[in-house]
């Protein structure tokens, strides 16, 4: 069973035992959220001016949408202002911004009828989070920037919260996927070889259920919860944005969601800065995480 919160006004605490549990968000848009989505939508309208970012793909061709994109996915991801925006929203959101931890958040454009399904537009298959090496406490957050409608919105597959599905995790390491990709990228022409985690077996994909927010309002889920992107044909592209967080408390206590098929190596614990202060968390802690994995010990044998 899920349980969907709409505007609950829960502390924190409360709130994340919730999503450990499988439980989602859902938040009305507040002024913080608006100012990350109208950051959003200044960047993303400058880029692909004089078209709308949502029609654009009608006008321009592949390789030019991608020229955009190169561009403005990067500018947007380290943009000294997309971090004090996480920071308003995770305040809004009532988080303890000593204890609370932020990756740097994506935009991400999901085009229609597949114009672009790989690189810079993925269409992500059904996946978990937790198949990429984080912690198991760690939160998505997810957000709009302009209206969606279910079929270019995101699923949430929740009947596998806590069934386990064959997957390559195994074979996934995040260190190793970062010093590959590297490698890849200087070795021009070279195959990236990298092994991506992925479900391997056929997955039932009905009844998913798709969440769909205002602009700037706010989806918040464990990274364990299965989700894909759905297969976008409603002629507009879809554009929102997504990070993630850790609780330090959690951390250190090795709470988090249940892991029930993922047994990915590495850890993508030195990703995350504090909302406070953007400062990394402690050596010591990021080290637990990368060597013992305590959240991993007991991941199930049969997807090794
Ligand atoms: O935006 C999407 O369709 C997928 C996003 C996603 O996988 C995530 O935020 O973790
Ligand atoms: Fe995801």
């Amino acid at each position: 069973m899920t349980a969907v919160y709409f505007n609950a006004d829960h502390p924190d605490d409360r709130r994340r035992e919730n999503l450990y549990a499988g439980a989602i968000y859902v938040d009305a848009a507040n002024a913080a959220t608006r100012a990350f989505c109208a950051f959003a939508r200044t960047l993303s309208e400058e880029a692909f001016a004089p078209h709308d970012p949502r029609d654009a793909q009608h006008v321009l061709s592949v390789d030019e949408y991608n020229a955009v994109l190169k561009d403005l996915k990067p500018k947007f991801i380290h943009h000294p202002d997309s971090k004090t925006l996480i920071r308003e929203v995770l305040a809004g959101a009532g988080c303890d911004l000593d204890r609370t931890y932020a990756d740097v958040p994506r935009l991400r454009t999901a085009t229609s009828h597949g114009y672009l399904t790989s690189g810079l537009a993925y269409a992500f298959k059904p996946h978990r989070d937790t198949w990429y090496s984080p912690p198991q406490c760690q939160l998505n957050w997810w957000l709009p920037v302009y209206e969606i409608e279910p079929g270019n919105a995101m699923a949430f597959h929740p009947h596998y919260w806590d069934r386990a599905i064959r997957n390559s995790s195994a074979g996934f390491n995040y260190q190793d996927w970062q010093t590959g990709g590297r490698k890849a990228a200087h070795d021009q022409g070279k195959k990236d070889t990298r092994v991506q985690s992925e479900a391997l077996e056929e997955l039932e994909l009905e009844p998913a259920l798709k969440l769909v927010p205002e602009p700037g309002g706010l989806i918040v889920f464990s990274a364990a919860h299965l989700h894909s992107t759905v297969p976008n044909e409603t002629g507009r592209t879809r554009l929102s944005i997504d990070f993630r967080t850790v609780h330090r408390d959690d951390l250190e206590a090795g709470r988090g969601a249940p892991n029930v098929d993922s047994a990915c190596g590495g850890t993508t614990t030195m990703d995350y800065l504090r909302a406070a202060d953007f400062t990394h968390l402690p050596e010591e802690l990021i080290d637990r995480y990368a060597e013992s994995r305590p959240d991993w010990a007991d991941a199930p044998a049969a997807f090794a």
